[in-house]
Formats: C-alpha cells, sequence, structure tokens
C-alpha cells in the first residue's frame, strides 16, 4: 500500500465517524436543519477561502506539469463554482460569512496556513488530499440525491467523475511525493494527516455543538 492508503487505514476510526456522522445522514435525507446548515456553511465559507490559498501553494510548489495544471483547474472550480454556491446558499438560508472562527474552523485555518506557508508540496497535497478524499467518500453514497438543490448540490459538488479522478490524482500525487521523501518530510505528512482527519470530524460536530 501507498502513503494514502496507510494513512487511511491509521486514522479509520476518526474517518469513519466522519463519513457516518449525523450531518451527513441528515444532508443526505435533505432532513438537516436550516441553522444547522447555515452554521456548517457559514463557516466553510471561512474554510474555502484558505483552501483556495492553499490549492495555490500547491501549483506554485508542484513539480511537474501535469499535477499543475490539474490543480490550477480545480483551484478555479473551487473559485467559481462552489463559491457560487456559498453565495445562493447562505442568501437562501439567510446567513452570512461570520468574521470568527469556531474552534474547529480555527484548527482547519491553522492547519492550511501551516501547510502553505511551509511551501511544501507534500505538505500541501496531504491537507488538500484528506479535505478532497473524505468529501469524496461521505458524498459517493449510492442513494437517491435530496430534491432541494440547497442539500443536492453540496453533495454533487463531491462526487462524479471529474471529483473522482482529482481525488485519484491527489492520491497518487501524494504517494509519489511521500515515497520520495526522507523521514522527516513522511512523519510531518503523517501528522498533517492524521490533524486533518481530526479537524473533518470537529468540524462537523461545531454545526450542532454551536447550535445549543
Ligand atoms: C471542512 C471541509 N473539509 C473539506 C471540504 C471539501 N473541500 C470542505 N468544503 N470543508
Amino acid at each position: 500500500m501507498g502513503f494514502a492508503d496507510d494513512m487511511r487505514v491509521a486514522t479509520a476510526a476518526t474517518w469513519e465517524a466522519a463519513v457516518g456522522h449525523r450531518f451527513v445522514d441528515e444532508l443526505w435525507a435533505g432532513t438537516v436543519d436550516d441553522a444547522v446548515l447555515a452554521r456548517y456553511l457559514a463557516q466553510d465559507a471561512l474554510f474555502l477561502d484558505r483552501f483556495v490559498a492553499l490549492l495555490g501553494e500547491a501549483v506554485a510548489s508542484a513539480d511537474r506539469t501535469a499535477p499543475r495544471l490539474a490543480i490550477a483547474r480545480q483551484l478555479g472550480l473551487v473559485a467559481g463554482d462552489e463559491n457560487d454556491y456559498f453565495d445562493r446558499a447562505l442568501a437562501r438560508l439567510g446567513a452570512t460569512a461570520p468574521t470568527d472562527p469556531l474552534p474547529a474552523t480555527r484548527g482547519f485555518l491553522d492547519l492550511m496556513d501551516e501547510a502553505r506557508r511551509s511551501t511544501s508540496y507534500g505538505d500541501a497535497l496531504t491537507v488538500l488530499l484528506v479535505a478532497e478524499w473524505l468529501y469524496l467518500d461521505w458524498a459517493s453514497h449510492p442513494g437517491a440525491a435530496p430534491d432541494d438543490w440547497l442539500h443536492r448540490e453540496w453533495i454533487d459538488l463531491h462526487r462524479g467523475p471529474a471529483f473522482t479522478a482529482w481525488v485519484d490524482l491527489l492520491r497518487s500525487e501524494t504517494d509519489r511525493v511521500a515515497g520520495d521523501a526522507d523521514r522527516t518530510t513522511r512523519e510531518r505528512m503523517t501528522e498533517l494527516f492524521t490533524r486533518a482527519v481530526d479537524l473533518e470530524l470537529v468540524f462537523f460536530d461545531a454545526a450542532y455543538a454551536a447550535a445549543g
């Protein structure tokens, strides 16, 4: 197994708790409370800003042209279609992106900033991989998608052939870079992967915890 699969196994308990989270079930069922979804999306709008910056760093630090172009194309989609979803969804929910991140969001922003400032392609890839692979996992549910665009589009942004190919690219690049890396770099990538999976779980929890 490569680095990505090894890490997926090593973090399996937390990973499965995140992809099987109540938020995911309620989103698929179309029953997620508007206040919970608004809180989640408002915090995720803060996530998106730093995620775009991290994608930009991966574009800059990629050591090959093909992955650099693939990451740049995905950056365009996130800044375009995905950001457009946030604008429409937050407007419909009557919410705005807060200026203050909740602790889980703060943890993610710090993690993404750390990976970006390292200017290490491997660090950037590791955090991007968790964020996209874990979302592909919960969004690749076999059941019928909910009717309401508010729920369905958030699922559709994280599944399908193009998104699957994007995650495959992140996985193979992460495996390649980790395979060539020295022990210190690999250990850092291991730590970043683990922290990112932990944060994905608490990010979902926070949408409910803050709702009171
Ligand atoms: C917290 C979180 N993690 C991952 C994703 C998918 N890019 C997201 N939008 N938000």
